[in-house]
């Protein structure tokens, strides 16, 4: 087991042997040897934009076992529906499956009547749950800072709670786990790029804070049980990741310019824009000044990323990012370029404690996990703007 610490090596080794695997999972191994999957993976936030991805690359090797839980905050089962119904695969609801709901009616209709007429059953992690597993990749919490800041007291407790109850489910079934932290818990930085051992420049009191404190907490309790459990755990910080299926309005940048782009060109194909000029969609937000800085990171890489993470022997924290380094200007003129040069640009207001600067040091990611990414950002945007089209139903027009 790894031993290795960051912070220029003053935390603590670890004194206590790794767990053993869940003494449940282990006598279910010998007794059905023939068919168990070699492991059992649980994904929190599983139908979230990265978690989906995550579960579509853990579901093509045969040997995995693929769990989600999710409360759809931000998710959608839609992003999952390819696996609904494979052996493999189960997509938790309320701790019980389809084959006990019918046992549990009483039960159910009692307390979730509404629920199972009206909305998809979920699975919050503030609750506790217990499941046997061997790997926890622990992404449930609203990632676009318009949806964490939207309900900042649920976002602290799905950050702090939600990390606690993974950790005990973890440690109660010997289980390893990855926590997605961010590159939030760097905040608005004063060292560039950000390697690992910087501590960070965050407001511990505004309006960022349910998120990036929330995540720096979580990073606390992961060590916390690591050293005083011996729970293997694994933290990856997460730098600006983009791609297919991302919501159409999550409010990030990416899919913000995209969709605006492109809604702004299928208007233009009806109204003339010499005549009805506010028919025309909106033009791309940049917020003010348009010089902060953002690394993106294509959506494929950073789960190559998370996989190595989680299998190899290193605790982390670890950046996986790209390092390709972009003023929302130059991302605006990027985006324009690859789908209409006439689209127009707007300043808008930015919001409070918006970092000024963000790039991630990889060293420690391609040494340790021998991960670099691989998709620029010239290559990853037109993926993007092709699955975009395709949701808004919007065909890219062929060149006379
Ligand atoms: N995408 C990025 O650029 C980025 C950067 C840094 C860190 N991260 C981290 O990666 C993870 C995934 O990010 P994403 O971009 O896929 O975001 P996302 O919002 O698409 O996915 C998050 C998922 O978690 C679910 N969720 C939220 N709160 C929950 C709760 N209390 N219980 C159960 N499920 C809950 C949501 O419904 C959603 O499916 C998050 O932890 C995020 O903080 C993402
Ligand atoms: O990578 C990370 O660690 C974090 O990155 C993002 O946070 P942020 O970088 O603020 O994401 P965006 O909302 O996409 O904003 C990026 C930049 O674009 C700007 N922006 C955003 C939206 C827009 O329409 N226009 C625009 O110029 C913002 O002012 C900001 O400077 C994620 O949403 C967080 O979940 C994640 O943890």
């Amino acid at each position: 087991m790894a031993s290795e610490t960051v912070n220029g090596g003053d935390q603590q080794t670890i004194t206590k042997p790794p767990p053993l695997p869940s003494p449940l999972r282990f006598s279910k191994f010998f007794q059905f040897v023939s068919w168990q999957s070699n492991l059992r993976i649980l994904v929190t936030g599983g139908a979230g934009f990265i978690g989906s991805h995550l579960v579509d690359k853990l579901m093509e090797n045969e040997k995995n076992e693929v769990i989600v839980i999710d409360n759809y905050f931000t998710g959608s089962k839609d992003n999952l529906k390819k696996w609904i119904g494979h052996p493999r695969f189960e997509l938790i609801r309320h701790g019980f499956n389809d084959d006990e709901k019918d046992k549990n009616m009483v039960y159910k209709v009692s307390h979730y009547a509404v629920l199972i007429i009206d909305l998809p059953l979920s699975v919050d992690v503030t609750e506790t749950l217990l499941l046997e597993v061997d790997q926890i990749y622990h992404l449930a919490c609203p990632a676009s800072p318009i949806f964490y800041k939207y309900n900042p007291v649920k976002t602290i407790k799905t950050n702090v709670i939600g990390t606690l109850n993974m950790l005990g489910l973890a440690k109660r079934v010997g289980a390893r786990i990855l926590l997605t932290s961010t590159s939030e818990v760097y905040g608005d930085p004063i060292e560039h790029p950000q390697k690992e051992e910087y501590w960070g420049n965050v407001n511990p009191i505004g309006v960022r804070s349910c998120y990036d404190e929330g995540k720096r907490v979580a990073e606390t309790l992961m060590f916390d049980y690591h050293r005083q459990h011996g729970l293997e755990i694994r933290i990856a910080r997460i730098f600006n990741t983009y791609g297919p299926r991302m919501n159409i309005d999550d409010g990030r940048v990416v899919s913000n310019f995209i969709a605006q782009a492109i809604r702004y060109c299928s208007w233009n194909h009806i109204a003339p824009p010499a005549c009805i000029p506010f028919l025309m969609g909106e033009p791309l937000t940049v917020q003010a000044p348009g010089t902060q800085t953002r690394s993106f990171c294509y959506v494929s890489d950073m789960v190559d990323g998370l996989i190595r993470l989680m299998d190899g022997d290193h605790t982390g924290p670890i950046n996986i990012g790209n390092p390709g380094e972009f003023t929302m200007m130059e991302l605006a003129e990027a985006v324009k370029e690859l789908i209409d040069p006439k689209v127009p640009l707007k300043i808008v207001e930015n919001t409070p404690d918006d970092p000024r600067q963000r790039k991630p040091d990889i060293t420690k990611a391609k040494e340790l996990l021998g991960w670099e990414p691989k998709i620029t950002l010239r290559e990853g945007l037109p993926l993007m703007e092709e699955d975009f089209r395709q949701r808004l139903g919007v065909p890219k027009k062929q060149a006379n």
